[in-house]
């Protein structure tokens, strides 16, 4: 078991980088601690696998430095650094029983077959694999493979780190929210040190207990599933996270107003003296659609939309309109009347967010 430092890391699969864009990782430091359940969240090319990869020892970084527990393992291959990994697709062999399948990685440390047998039966309790402990793997089904893949990652209980990337891809999705929930108890069980690679967030804060947000091959925010929704530290995870994302505005400051495009934006003091002082052109001003509030008559400090068009959800529905020329998304709840042609707007001071070149700065209210 051990704490992974990331230390200056950075990686690039160009001979001659010229510029950021030419790094698959830009330069981060980063730490997972032991025992904990993390997930590595990114759209598609943000640089996750090679991140893995990395850890793992089957990539080697071009520049900067992996710990495990303050040691160096930069030059360690995969099987000296004792680190389980699970992939998208099944890694089994086929003509062994699943039996043997699960023993493999604990007789490869010639454990004694008595702790095999614990061990194997143990997993396969918890993946519900023991009515086919005796099957051939070539027999499973898809599903069946892969959590016997699965089980091969976890079986080990002295490893460093259980890397998953993607690993229920081919799962069907009934079986997905199970065997997510079937992780989490292992992990509790276990406290092994776990990161889960993901492009989807409901998997990742149902696993995790905090998820790394990467983009473009940076870490912009590591936190637990409730700060990356109430304080995103950068607008992509605004926007990444949340269904629908985060509202944003371009903003500036002119005349002692704050606009957005021409529209004014009735905003606290507080909100009005960081647009005042940023010292870029790079502004912005984010709301949850959940934190917008909705009138149907003018209020106080409202600000007057036209109301395009609802998408009723069950239980709340989401509401498109325009303010001024900004398009924005509120949510209101099943109970609250949705507007028709106009709606008055607040957002309320604490529940926005400033972003100046596209990091979340401080707001003082006072
Ligand atoms: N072997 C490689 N050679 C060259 N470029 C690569 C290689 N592997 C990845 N890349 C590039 O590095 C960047 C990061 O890719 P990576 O696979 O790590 O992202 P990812 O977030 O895991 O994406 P996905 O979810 O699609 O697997 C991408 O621009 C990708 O095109």
């Amino acid at each position: 078991m051990a704490e992974i430092t990331l230390k200056s890391l950075a990686h690039t699969y160009l001979s001659d980088p010229k510029s950021p864009e030419d790094y698959a990782i830009r330069e981060m430091n980063h730490v997972w601690h032991q025992g904990g359940a993390y997930a590595l969240l990114g759209p598609s090319g943000c640089g996750k696998s090679t991140l893995l990869n990395i850890i793992s020892g089957l990539l080697e970084p071009s520049s900067g430095d992996v710990l495990f527990d303050g040691e160096r393992v930069n030059a360690l291959p995969p099987e000296g650094r004792n680190i389980a990994q699970v992939f998208q697709f099944p890694v089994i062999y086929d003509t062994m029983t699943v039996y043997d399948n699960l023993a493999f990685p604990l007789r490869n440390v010639k454990t004694p077959e008595a702790r095999v047998h614990e061990r194997v039966m143990e997993v396969a309790d918890v993946l519900e694999l023991t009515a086919q402990l005796k099957r051939k793997a070539k027999n499973l089904t898809a599903d069946e493979k892969q959590k016997v893949s699965m089980g091969r990652g976890l079986v080990r209980d002295d490893v460093s780190a259980i890397l998953f990337d993607e690993p229920l891809t081919v799962i069907d999705p009934q079986l997905k929210w199970k065997l997510r929930r079937k992780l989490k108890e292992i992990h509790q069980r276990f406290e092994i040190t776990m990161v889960y690679v993901t492009h989807d967030q409901l998997e990742a804060s149902t696993f995790a207990d905090k998820i790394a947000v990467m983009y473009e091959g940076q870490v912009v925010q590591f936190g637990t599933p409730r700060e990356l929704f109430e304080t995103p530290n950068h607008t992509f995870v605004g926007y990444f996270i949340g269904s629908p994302g985060m509202n944003f505005f371009d903003v500036s400051f002119r005349d002692g107003r704050v606009l957005a495009d021409e529209t004014e934006l009735s905003v606290g003091p507080g909100v009005r003296r960081a647009i005042e002082g940023a010292r870029s052109t790079n502004v912005k001003l984010g709301i949850r659609p959940e934190f917008v509030e909705v009138h149907e008559a003018p209020v106080e400090g409202g600000m007057e939309a036209v109301v395009e068009h609802a998408q009723d959800l069950g239980t709340y529905s989401i509401v498109y309109l325009r303010l001024g020329d900004t398009p924005l998304k509120a949510r209101i709840e099943e109970d609250q009347a949705v507007p028709v042609g106009r709606a008055y707007l607040r957002f309320p001071d604490e529940r926005l967010g400033l972003y100046v070149d596209e990091f979340r700065v401080e707001i003082d209210h006072e």
